[in-house]
């Protein structure tokens, strides 16, 4: 495995895997990586020949007061979970390799960057598709993973490539959980004992609403009602809402299109988001 920092030292080392046919997959992330992380490079060790993890955490996706300056970041703890994962190139560049001076094309996501997180995170999904644009560019995958717990990560990608004609196949991976069914994530560090335990009530909510679609409720406000009952337990709900699967529009009642569950919720200072798909039976 091989650190790499530059994109004229990436593009060396990728030249000759290019030329031998291999295929490559792609695994973004912002490091500090956990096991829903591994769950990409697994699927992508799956799919593909060679395995490229980007390592950078990216200042465009960033509001002027979030977590940019304190995000975790361990570079050497990250390389060794490579390593042991069979990932070939972490790529690590540094904010002025990937924004040299006087950079200013950015790529602006149209309405599926609106809602849900869009609507509190303004310029949020400006940033995503521009990095994950150039990191495309940069890195050339075939195939490209993300994890299911981006929800709207995932469709907002997905649909740049679709938009841009980029030649990559985008691959969503299901979300990796802790025993208590919280998804694993890097900001999950912030939390103290007492706001982790608390921050089981997330999945435990949005785990009850799908239970109860399973056993045939369609209507969105019981669906919801029930996914909030079990979220007083966390500090500040920022928003609840079931959406289309695709549009990401509000759902309407009674549910007969695949839907998405989707929350975001502050425990303690730590804002946290997850969601479930509610997939109709097409049999
Ligand atoms: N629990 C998880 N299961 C599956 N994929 C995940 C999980 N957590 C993150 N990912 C995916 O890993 C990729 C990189 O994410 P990122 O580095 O931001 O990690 P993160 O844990 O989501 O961090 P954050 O705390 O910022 O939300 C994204 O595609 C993200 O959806
Ligand atoms: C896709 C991504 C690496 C772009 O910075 C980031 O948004 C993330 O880690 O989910
Ligand atoms: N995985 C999410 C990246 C962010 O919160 O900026």
């Amino acid at each position: 495995m091989q650190t790499i920092t530059t994109v004229a030292e990436l593009r060396r080392a990728l030249a000759n895997a290019r030329r031998a046919g291999q295929r490559v997959g792609f695994v973004p992330t912002m490091g500090y990586l956990h096991e829903g992380h591994l769950a990409l490079v697994e699927a992508s060790r799956a799919q593909s020949d060679l395995t490229v993890l980007s390592i950078f955490v990216n200042p465009t996706q960033f509001g002027p007061n979030e977590d940019l300056s304190t995000y975790p970041r361990d570079l050497t703890r990250d390389e060794k979970l490579c390593h042991g994962a069979d990932v070939a190139i972490v790529f690590a560049p540094d904010a002025r390799e990937v924004y040299p001076a006087r950079f200013e094309t950015f790529v602006e996501p149209g309405d599926l960057a609106k809602p849900l997180c869009g609507a509190f995170r303004p310029g949020h999904f400006r940033g995503v598709a521009t990095v994950v644009c150039k990191l495309f560019n940069m890195v050339q995958p075939n195939v490209a993973f993300f994890g299911q717990k981006d929800f709207q990560q995932c469709a907002v990608v997905r649909h740049m490539a679709l938009d841009l004609d980029l030649p990559i196949e985008i691959v969503t991976v299901p979300t990796v959980r802790e025993a208590d069914g919280l998804a694993m994530s890097s900001r999950n560090r912030y939390l103290s004992g007492e706001e982790r335990r608390r921050a089981g009530a997330i999945s435990r909510g949005l785990f009850a609403a799908a239970d109860k679609f399973r056993s045939g409720e369609r209507d969105v406000e019981k669906l919801l009602a029930i996914a909030k009952g079990h979220l007083n337990e966390v500090d500040r709900l920022q928003y609840l809402e079931l959406v289309d699967h695709d549009t990401l529009k509000a759902a309407e009642s009674p549910l007969s299109h695949p839907a998405a569950l989707c929350t975001a919720a502050y425990v303690g200072s730590t804002r946290l988001i997850d969601n479930v798909i509610l997939a109709l039976r097409t049999s």
